[in-house]
């Protein structure tokens, strides 16, 4: 860091009173600084933090104190493009370096659908994306300090960063206990098997093919949960998309194996994942569970809904779609998922906010038809999903992006958790097998709280 350089460069930047805020860019490799002391540092910006790391670590992003934010009470993909380029104008961007590897993101999602939510989800709107004052890149190690015009001091602002990361590389690792258990239970255990029962009596193999169905698990605590226990414990399975979301007195988790799509340059990412089997722990059991997954008919029929949607859903999108034959299996460390890669060269308009709105919900966490089985969803499952197997992710200004499907995930209050876990029913489908596989896929969650699934 060459301070002296960096100020030269302020002393030539004529600050834009069109714009609202000046962000600068700057590297911090210098600084021994990770998500743990950071959050630990800005404590005070409790409710406006998120961190966003994906699970192939190419996105490892820590945003703190939202100081703007895109909100709409109605998804509208128009509306949101217009939106984005507005914030991203009122922002003038002084890199101190040249070659900088970052960009700007800005961070955020959408709900499931737009079902009138329970006081629950009250702190999370319809659809939001943040623009926070600290982002931290912990990949490129680089930082992003984004502050308003009016509060702009360029003789004073370097001394004010270098000083804040000095603080924050200089915080000490605590050890955390964890939360003990008041209550657990599964909400409506019977009601949703009986759910299960009647949605397959409803489906075929034509009209109406599939639709996913969740189910919730409460937990209380006897003390409030600290977020710095859940960061730690957030470290503790690989391979899966880290998703820590702080909204005013909310939190949301997730750690989802499940990409919506990434978007660089022309080219689209996605994938099919649908189909699960649990992985055991034991080497022998869990390559029968493997081979059981990719040969199961109801498995393979719940997966290939799922590729034969997206590709769908991505041609008005694009000319050229790649995706292999048969699916392989994805292996999280609870639960094998069977996988299909699918990648697309996007035409030149395509806009990101219209490849989600096309792409969510997939038939993996919505059904097939899509309208059919969001209504279904909306009708007769209990509670509401909220940002449950939501789209949420970042979004840069060139539209480079990443979304996850924010499966795998549970919504806090001070001392109660609410998990949430789903699974794909077809026709011929079983209740009680349904009923375990939900089961098995609250262990992740489970583990970030420390707690043994049972
Ligand atoms: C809806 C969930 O998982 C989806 C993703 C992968 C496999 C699934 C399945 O096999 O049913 C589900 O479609 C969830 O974990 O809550």
């Amino acid at each position: 860091m060459n301070l002296e350089a960096y100020q030269n460069v302020l002393d030539e930047v004529r600050l834009d009173s069109d714009r609202a805020y000046l962000s600068l860019q700057l590297p911090i490799d210098g600084y021994d600084i990770d998500e743990q002391k950071i959050f630990s540092y800005f404590q005070k910006a409790q409710g406006s933090r998120y961190w966003f790391r994906s699970k192939d670590d190419r996105y490892n992003t820590v945003g703190i104190e939202y100081l703007e934010s895109i909100k709409r009470d109605k998804y509208s993909s128009k509306a949101l493009a217009i939106q984005k380029s507005t914030l991203y104008d009122k922002i003038q961007k002084v890199p101190l370096e040249e070659g900088m590897k970052s960009s700007l993101n800005l961070f955020g999602g959408t709900r499931f659908d737009d079902k009138d939510t329970s006081d629950e989800w009250n702190d999370f709107t319809m659809v939001e994306f943040h623009f926070p004052k600290w982002q931290f890149d912990l990949v490129n190690k680089e930082l992003f300090y984004s502050v308003p015009l009016a509060d702009v001091e360029m003789s004073t602002i370097l001394g004010t960063i270098t000083g804040e990361l000095k603080n924050i590389a200089a915080v000490e690792a605590k050890e955390f206990e964890a939360p003990q258990i008041n209550m657990e239970k599964d909400i409506f255990p019977e009601e949703w098997k009986s759910l299960v029962d009647h949605a397959v009596s409803v489906l075929d193999d034509t009209e109406f093919r599939k639709v996913v169905l969740a189910r919730q698990r409460l937990l209380t605590f006897k003390s409030t949960i600290d977020p710095l226990f859940l960061l730690k414990r957030l470290n503790d399975e690989t391979g899966t998309y880290t998703i820590y979301y702080e909204k005013g007195k909310s939190l949301f988790v997730s750690k989802s194996p499940e990409k919506l799509f990434d978007v660089q340059g022309d080219t689209l990412r996605t994938n099919a994942i649908a189909g699960s089997s649990e992985r055991t722990g034991d080497v022998e059991k869990d390559e029968m569970q493997k081979s059981f997954l990719l040969n199961d008919e109801k498995n393979r029929y719940e997966h290939e809904l799922v590729r034969e949607s997206i590709v769908s859903d991505l041609e008005p999108f694009t000319d050229w779609v790649e995706f292999g034959p048969e699916p392989n299996i994805l292996e999280n460390r609870y639960i094998y998922h069977l996988h299909t890669p699918i990648k697309a060269e996007l035409s030149d308009d395509s806009g990101i906010f219209e490849l989600l709105d096309a792409i969510h919900p997939t038939p993996a966490v919505g059904g097939m038809p899509k309208d059919r089985a969001r209504q279904y969803i909306m009708e007769e499952e209990y509670g509401t999903r909220g940002l449950y197997a939501a789209p949420i992710g970042l979004i840069h200004e060139d539209n480079e992006s990443e979304f996850v499907v924010a499966i795998r995930s549970m919504l806090l209050h001070a001392n109660s958790a609410t998990l949430f876990a789903g699974c794909g029913i077809v026709k011929g489908s079983s209740s009680e097998k349904e009923f375990e596989e939900t089961r098995v896929k609250f262990t992740p969650m489970l583990n970030v709280l420390g707690v043994e699934n049972r």
